[in-house]
């Protein structure tokens, strides 16, 4: 029996891609369906950095089509394809950053700072372009996370600014511009202006993803920055306990109101495992941040256990992700990135550049 392209389409639509839960073609990354004689070729487009995915996906797609009766030699390319994202209405996308991803938290101290590194590193990992920009200004803590603690940034036309790279990531700190040390009163009003300067003159290369460390809280400044950052999501980080929890929900609530699509809820410091005895305990309460995230229907991403190892890598500027690819949490942190890159890329796309300006002129 002959094979057809139907045929083919109907394997292919029924094998699931374990990151998106869409069949392909149904999520529309089957392409280019091919068939000369009894060979079959085609192509499988993924909208989300993949490294780690993209042979078990051929295999799998292979597998099935293979499969068919009456079908000789199949070939998949499997490949990564990142594009731009919608942002807030009014606001333009920054030339070289295809999609901003704001990482937030209620209230300070939660662990949104170690959260977003991992989650810049482990998207690296997998073969996005990344940066991150640390605008965190109660306590810039990405340098030394990323073993840049004393590095400044370089100007090569005294205009714009050079991004530093560590593991592959482009970073620019707010820890750079500002004097820390000065009462944050005075620091404030700074804030949106520094941003700002760091978002448009620094030359970020060709970015699929740029992670905005945010300030904590909820509060004029953050308030300022999420409606004046174009980002395509945010991704809120808590602990479980009831007292972050409500934070949590201001923070939610906050990108809501300036139409930011939240991404998903990360909740921090989960379970803590004893290192000498294995006991596990619920430290800061169990299941709060999923009852949160039914409540408001928002996709629960992971959750991260309370683990000296943690804390350790990231003071010593090997954050979990590079420090310790291999372990437990590393993976967790991975698992997050590639549900945040999936979610990122069921957002609306950004058509600005397909559309023409339209100049009203009189005359
Ligand atoms: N899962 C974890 N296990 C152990 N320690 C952690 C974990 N997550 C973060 N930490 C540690 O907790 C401290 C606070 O974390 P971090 O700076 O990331 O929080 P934050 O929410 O960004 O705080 P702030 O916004 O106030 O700067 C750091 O010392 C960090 O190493």
């Amino acid at each position: 029996m002959a094979v057809t392209v139907e045929a083919v389409k109907a394997a292919l639509q029924g094998l699931i891609d374990p990151n998106t839960q869409k069949d392909y073609v149904a999520g529309k990354s089957a392409k280019n369906i091919k068939v000369d004689g009894d060979d079959v070729s085609f192509d499988i487009e993924l909208g989300y950095p993949a490294n780690s995915q993209i042979d078990g996906i051929r295999k799998q797609v292979i597998g099935a089509v293979k499969a068919l009766p009456g079908v000789g030699n199949v070939s998949a390319n499997v490949y990564v394809k990142i594009v731009s994202h919608a942002v807030q209405r009014g606001l333009k996308p920054l030339p070289g950053v295809k999609n901003i991803i704001a990482v937030a938290s209620g209230k300070g101290g939660v662990g949104k700072s170690t959260t977003a590194v991992n989650l810049a590193l482990a998207l690296a990992q997998e073969g996005a372009r990344v940066g991150i920009l640390d605008a965190d200004i109660y306590g810039p803590s990405q340098p030394q996370m990323l073993g840049l603690a004393g590095q400044q940034p370089e100007s090569r036309d005294g205009k714009s600014m050079e991004p530093l790279v560590a593991y592959g990531v482009q970073a620019m700190s707010i820890g750079f511009l500002i004097d820390v040390e000065m009462p944050m009163v005075w620091r404030g009003p700074m804030v949106v202006q520094a941003l700002e300067q760091m978002l448009n003159d620094t030359n970020w290369q060709d970015l699929d993803y740029l992670v905005v460390d945010m300030p904590p809280g909820t509060g004029d400044t953050q308030l300022t920055l999420a409606q004046k950052v174009p980002v395509t999501g945010a991704v809120i980080v808590t602990t479980p306990q009831d007292i972050a929890l409500i934070d949590a929900r201001k923070g939610l609530k906050m990108f809501e109101k300036v139409s930011v699509p939240i991404i998903g809820l990360v909740e921090n410091m989960s379970i803590h495992v004893c290192s000498n005895c294995g006991h596990a305990e619920h430290i800061f309460g169990t299941g709060g941040g999923e009852a949160m995230c039914k409540d408001y229907n928002v996709e629960f991403l992971g959750a991260l256990p309370l683990e000296l190892n943690i804390r350790e890598m990231a003071d010593s500027g090997k954050p979990t992700v590079v420090g310790a690819p291999d372990s437990k949490a590393a993976d967790i942190y991975r698992t997050i990135a590639r549900r945040v890159a999936v979610k990122v890329g069921e957002t609306a796309k950004d058509m600005s550049a397909k559309f023409p300006t339209i100049v009203v002129q009189n005359t």
